[in-house]
């Protein structure tokens, strides 16, 4: 069964209210679609090779305990030359600032977001902060330091 959990979601101003509030399409989707809404609904335009921040136009108050990452859809990835340039995105709970995806254009022509497009989709999922210990030694593994493919070769 999905586990539900509360997520408090405040409109601002240039919030289109014609729009949904993020979405889960599905009843067992892990992500909710996040849209862009634009001051007086413009349309964002991407020059090639170029990033920009783009408005939600949405703040959350995520529970103590919990993040939100922002990834991105793998139909945009496919079909688009537009990523999310940090992703996953890390929304800290502790934030109340508007929620924003920032999107790079990695096409040799610019791009464009329209008002109210699907660009992300949110993920909720509970954190575990480590106490960071200083410690002169390490446990002995079979790894060991191998690392970046040191694996599967004969
Ligand atoms: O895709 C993103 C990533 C972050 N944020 C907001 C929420 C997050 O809580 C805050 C800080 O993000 P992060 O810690 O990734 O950025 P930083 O460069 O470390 O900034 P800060 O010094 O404010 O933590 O910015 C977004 O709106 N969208
Ligand atoms: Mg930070």
């Amino acid at each position: 069964m999905v586990q539900k959990i509360e997520l408090k979601v405040k409109k601002l101003e240039h919030f289109d209210s014609e729009l949904p509030l993020p979405s889960y399409e599905t009843a067992g989707a892990a992500g909710a679609d996040l849209r862009a809404s634009m001051p007086n609904k413009e349309t964002l335009v991407i020059p090639a090779g170029k990033r920009v921040l783009v408005p939600t136009g949405l703040s959350y108050e995520i529970p103590e305990g919990y993040e939100v990452q922002v990834r991105p859809r793998s139909g945009m990835s496919l079909k688009t030359n537009l990523l999310i340039v940090n992703s996953p995105g890390t929304i800290d709970c502790d934030y109340r600032g508007e929620i924003k995806i920032i999107i790079g254009n990695f096409g040799d022509d610019e791009a464009h977001i329209e008002h109210g497009d699907r660009i992300a989709q949110m993920v909720i999922a509970p954190v575990t902060q480590a106490t960071i210990v200083e410690t002169t030694s390490l446990s002995e593994t079979e790894r060991g330091q191998g690392g970046f493919g040191s694996t599967g070769k004969k």
